[in-house]
């Protein structure tokens, strides 16, 4: 069988990219040598993890949350199997609806690991070690990421876990050290704590979250500490001690200095992701690689003829939208369109409570680039339906042009943040001003009525503070 494109891996980046390639009229095949399709994110990654996130979130609501609303129920008792069934179930429900979609759009599925032993050629070998070899004109490359390792500390999944191990947990553990407040360490460390556990954060920077909107992280930070959460900043993790029933951790200064330890039922070592290019051949075929990452050009293609790469795989955030839109593109220049990915415009989610959402340029970023920005900000302990939901912690903040008024950036730390970003997406990916969006009419009462506040506070016009 000749293809005209072969997607090796099946993530976002590469089931979405199969189905647009089939929609478009290629005959299109996927390898993916996990038994079930939809990558990381699907099975050990955003699913899971939201499944997760929301149940904890509804039994810290039912513990602490309803009192004030007037409704009184008794303390809520944790059934973990079944918390963990409905993140199976949920894991389960997506995987087949990949699986479904791939057939309905005609897409050929292969399952074994994939390598190139030459442009053109795709070798696919089963877990009883069969091998065959497919023939395609175009090969793209969305393999996704692996779990950064920490020198020295072996992840067990018992006791030191990585973020698969950390959805598994059969107990709650008393005392939980997550290694890396970043996005996995926050998330992970915020179900547990919701749980029961005792969560301590050693994070190497002086602040959480790198890279996010530096005032929105230090007021999220604080909301966090107040749930419970500790942290020690400007430390690093040395050594994991794995004794069997737990773990001491040994921590420096990042700047020097005396090491201290602290004792863990369970460590999480979340310290980032790498991306996953094992077995694929790349050096024989000579497929240039940069700190590990596929290199590629602004079309997605490898130096090597015939052979592209998307997703966690390449530069760029990691993040399973990214890997979806450049499935698409990709896709879409294979069939002679003009695919195109806005890096400008690319949401993030944290899906903590209350949850951080952003799109566009942080106030560091601007001040970097040197460009004269003005910046408007609303609160929503001054936003109706916040008050009325009980949920008034965070605000909004607006960053536009000083001399256009274009939006160059939005964040917002609330509830329900992460659904609320999308208009701020849409109105930069239009290159539209705060003008435009204070102008725009909001529904009365809703949280997004901050948005509007916000923007129309880039002029110094809110009307609502
Ligand atoms: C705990 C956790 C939570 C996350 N939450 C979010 C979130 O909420 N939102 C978000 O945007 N992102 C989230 N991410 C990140 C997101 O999962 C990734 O950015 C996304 O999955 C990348 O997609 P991808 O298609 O590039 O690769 P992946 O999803 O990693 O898929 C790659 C696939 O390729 C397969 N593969 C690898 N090598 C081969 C081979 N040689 N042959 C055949 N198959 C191969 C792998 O088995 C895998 O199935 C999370 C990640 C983790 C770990
Ligand atoms: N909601 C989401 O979109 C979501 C959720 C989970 C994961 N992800 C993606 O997964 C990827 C990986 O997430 P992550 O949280 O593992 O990585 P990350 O890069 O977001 O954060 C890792 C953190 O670990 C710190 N660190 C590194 N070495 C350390 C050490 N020795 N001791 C203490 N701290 C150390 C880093 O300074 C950093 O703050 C991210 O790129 C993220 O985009 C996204």
């Amino acid at each position: 069988m000749s293809y005209d494109l072969i997607v090796i891996g099946s993530g976002p980046g590469g089931y979405v990219c199969a189905i647009r390639a089939a929609q478009l009229g290629l005959k299109t095949a996927i390898v993916e040598k996990r038994k079930t399709y939809g990558g990381t994110c699907l099975n050990i990654g955003c699913i899971p993890s939201k499944a997760l996130l929301h149940a904890s979130e509804m039994f810290e609501e039912v513990a602490h949350g309803l009192g004030k609303l007037g409704v009184s129920v008794g303390k809520p008792k944790l059934d973990l199997p079944a918390m963990m069934k409905h993140k199976d179930d949920t894991v389960g429900a997506n995987v087949q609806g990949v699986a479904f979609l791939l057939k309905k759009n005609k897409v050929d599925g292969f399952i074994g690991t994939g390598s190139i032993p030459a442009a053109g050629k795709v070798e696919v070998t089963a877990e009883d070690g069969a091998k065959q070899v497919l023939e395609t004109k175009n090969i793209v490359i969305a393999t996704g990421s692996d779990v950064a390792q920490l020198p020295g500390v072996t992840i067990d999944e018992q006791v030191v876990v990585s973020s698969t191990g950390a959805l598994e947990l059969p107990k709650v553990p008393g005392k939980l050290i997550v290694v890396g407040a970043g996005v996995i360490g926050l998330e992970l460390g915020s179900v547990w704590r919701r749980l029961g556990a005792e969560v301590t954060v050693v994070e190497f920077l002086d602040r959480i979250l790198p890279g996010l909107d530096l005032e929105t992280c230090k007021q999220f930070q604080r909301l966090l500490e107040k749930q419970g959460v500790k942290f020690q900043l400007g430390a690093k993790v040395s050594s994991v001690e794995n004794t069997g029933k737990g773990a001491k951790v040994t921590i420096e200064p990042a700047a020097g200095g005396a090491a201290s330890t602290l004792d863990a039922d369970v460590v999480l070592v979340a310290i980032g992701r790498r991306p996953y290019t094992q077995g694929l051949g790349l050096e024989a075929l000579g497929v240039a690689l940069e700190r590990g990452q596929i290199v590629i050009d602004s079309h997605f293609a490898t130096n090597v003829p015939g052979v592209y790469a998307i997703g966690d795989v390449v530069r760029g955030p990691m993040l399973a939208h990214k890997a979806e839109d450049e499935g698409i593109a990709i896709a879409e220049i294979l069939a002679g369109q003009h695919g195109h990915v806005n890096y400008e415009v690319i949401p993030g989610v944290v899906y903590t409570s209350p949850e951080i959402a952003c799109v566009g340029a942080t106030e560091e970023d601007l001040k970097a680039r040197g460009v004269a920005y003005k910046a408007g900000k609303f609160p929503f302990t001054a936003n109706g339906r916040a008050r009325a939901a009980n949920h008034t912690d965070g605000f909004v903040k607006v960053l536009a042009d000083a001399t256009t008024d274009r939006v160059l950036g939005v964040h917002i730390l609330g509830h329900g943040a992460g659904e609320m970003i999308a208009e701020a997406a849409v109105l930069m990916e239009f290159g539209g001003s705060s003008e435009d969006l204070a102008r725009t009419c909001h529904a009365h009462p809703t949280m997004s009525e901050a948005v509007k506040e916000a923007a129309l506070a880039v002029e110094k016009r809110a009307i609502h503070i």
